[in-house]
């Protein structure tokens, strides 16, 4: 892993835009499309601002989440509303949506996960460049430590995206699974704040069963770039 420190939480997300941007018109050199998965929680607003004034070929992207939760793309608690509002505007509104939870979806239509799983995995393609966050407990996209399906996230055959129960936050998930994450070309990790600081520390010290995002940071084929601010 390649770890950088900033001082500050925009400084941090600016230098990510930079970098994820970057990323992008690597694989866009190469060839036709690429494909960005990115991360919701309350944290990367300020990283989306920024992205979407990078200087991409945004028609030529594929957008989706590294995980959302199974709720109607209207909800409060929806990563598809955050991508929305702050991600799909300007120019970088160009680019394609791949969903993970389709838009027009009702509470009752959702109560089947595994149906919810297999039509996001008939829109997905694998991602050429994923941004991750991380929770206080250790989880990256929606793998939740303790949750029933994690070693199946993490197995190396496991499908792009699966269901996942958190058994410490709300909301049943659609994660990416851990190959899907480091099959990526690039796989970037923000991390902010002094708890996640020290519960990253952690996990960069070695792989450790009760946090999930320690299997991103060692995994053997993988150079995750980690963003941090205080
Ligand atoms: O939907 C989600 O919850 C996420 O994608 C998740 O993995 C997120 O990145 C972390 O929980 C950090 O979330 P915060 O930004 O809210 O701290």
């Amino acid at each position: 892993m390649e770890v950088r420190n900033f001082s500050d939480a925009a400084q941090a997300a600016s230098a990510l835009a930079d970098a994820a941007a970057s990323a992008l018109n690597g694989v866009l050199a190469r060839q036709p499309r690429a494909t960005l998965a990115v991360s919701g929680g309350r944290s990367p607003i300020t990283f989306f601002h920024a992205l979407r004034e990078r200087d991409v070929a945004w028609a030529r992207v594929n957008l989706t989440l590294a995980d959302e939760r199974i709720v109607p793309t209207t909800h409060a608690d929806s990563n598809t509303a955050l991508v929305r509002e702050h991600l799909l505007q300007g120019a970088a509104a160009q680019a394609s949506w791949l969903a993970l939870v389709a838009d027009g979806a009702k509470a009752e239509d959702l109560r089947d996960a595994a149906a919810v799983v297999a039509a996001a995995r008939a829109r997905l393609v694998q991602p050429d460049v994923v941004v991750l966050g991380m929770g206080a407990d250790g989880h990256t996209a929606s793998l939740f430590p303790h949750a029933p399906q994690l070693a199946a996230a993490l197995a190396p055959d496991a499908p792009l995206v699966l269901h996942t129960s958190p058994m410490t936050a709300p909301h049943e998930r659609i994660s990416m699974s851990l190959s899907a994450i480091c099959g990526a070309g690039a796989v970037f990790l923000a991390i902010g704040g002094a708890e996640k600081l020290a519960v990253f520390r952690r996990a960069a010290e070695g792989v450790c069963a009760d946090l999930p995002v320690s299997r991103v940071l060692h995994d053997p084929h993988t150079r995750t770039r980690v963003f941090c601010h205080d």
